[in-house]
């Protein structure tokens, strides 16, 4: 894959450090914001069933195929199982489903999404009268057991976790034949997740932080926090490399080995966040930038005491 630097799985396939987020791109804006980050030099996507925009994707990819400005080779593409279809006899037709939307005969990543599994065959959410997500009884270990199977189908080239704790991946790791190649988990400076990363890397398995930016859409982390991209400390580093806070972000993902996929449908915001490969932050820097640290998760599922919720334990 042209340009873009690049981290190898513990299988050999080698996947783009920086990827275009998709959750909350509306369908009416994500095809164009694919293209934009394509024609800016992005080969790398992060996708999920559950955002609701496969098929604007799909589109995107289609255009760029077609134009031959990529072929599918160039592209990493990387998408979820949503916790409706943890039953193992559902996970291929998942894929599939996943796949017929973004129009290809294989991705790249196939992640579960969270370790919970909620009630299938009714609403991707279903909650009960209590507003609570009715789970289902379904392990995750078995799931990742119809996941190997898709890698020997072809379907997907690599298999990994999404917000899966220490724990959750031990049980993973004790009965897989495939190990997983990526956990994909909330990293940006306010919650640093070192303990996590240092445990998956030394399992050999690489990390992709999610939220680099602190989801700024979202309500911050907790009272009396400004959303990361406010945070003073990174305005001051940013003027030092003539950068904004969110490429100070982002460089601070990659300069910790991590892969990074930040979200944007605006096409000035997609160009300024891949333009980081001229710069690199000193450990000093990623030591400063790391003590904003607050325990700040943004990103949860379902109910604490529910089986299988993931951020009961330290980590
Ligand atoms: N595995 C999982 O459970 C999860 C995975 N993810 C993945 O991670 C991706 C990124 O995380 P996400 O939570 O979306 O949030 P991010 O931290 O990537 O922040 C995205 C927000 O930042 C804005 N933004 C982007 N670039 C800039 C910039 N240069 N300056 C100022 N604002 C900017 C975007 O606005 P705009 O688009 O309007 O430009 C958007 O509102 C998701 O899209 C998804 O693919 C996220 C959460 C959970
Ligand atoms: O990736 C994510 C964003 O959307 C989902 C909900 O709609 C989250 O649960 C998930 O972690």
């Amino acid at each position: 894959m042209a340009n873009v630097p690049q981290l190898v799985f513990n299988n050999g396939h080698t996947c783009p450090v920086i990827g275009l987020g998709t959750w909350n791109s509306q369908p009416g804006e994500v095809t164009q914001a694919v293209k934009d980050a394509i024609d800016a030099g992005y080969r790398h996507l992060d996708c999920a069933h559950i955002y609701g925009n496969e098929k604007e994707v799909g589109l995107a990819l289609k255009e760029k195929f077609a134009e031959g400005v990529i072929k599918r080779k160039d592209i990493f593409i990387t998408s979820k199982l949503w916790c409706t279809h943890h039953r193992p006899d559902l996970v291929e037709g998942a894929l599939r489903t996943t796949l017929s939307d973004l129009g290809l005969d294989y991705i790249d990543l196939y992640l579960i999404h969270w370790p919970q599994a909620f009630k299938e065959g009714g609403e991707l959410l279903p909650y009960d009268s209590q507003g609570k997500l009715i789970p289902s009884p379904v392990d995750y270990v078995d799931t990742w057991k119809a996941m190997e199977k898709v890698v020997d189908l072809g379907l997907t080239k690599s298999i990994g976790l999404s917000n899966f704790n220490k724990k959750q991946i031990d049980r993973v790791m004790e009965i897989a034949r495939i190990k997983p190649a990526s956990l994909q988990i909330e990293v940006h400076p306010y919650l640093n997740h070192e303990k996590l990363i240092d445990y998956a890397r030394s399992l050999g398995i690489t990390v992709t932080a999610y939220s680099p930016l602190g989801s700024p859409d979202r309500p911050g982390p907790k009272p009396g926090y400004s959303h990361l991209l406010e945070d003073p400390l990174l305005k001051t580093i940013g003027e030092k490399y003539n950068k904004s806070p969110a490429q100070i972000l982002i460089r601070y993902a990659i300069d910790r080995g991590l892969i990074v996929i930040p979200k944007s449908v605006t096409k000035s915001r997609i160009i300024q966040n891949f333009n980081v490969f001229d710069f690199q932050l000193t450990a000093e820097d990623i030591k400063t930038i790391g003590s904003l640290e607050c325990n700040g998760r943004l990103c949860s599922l379902g109910d604490i005491n529910q089986p299988f919720y993931p951020f009961n334990d330290e980590f």
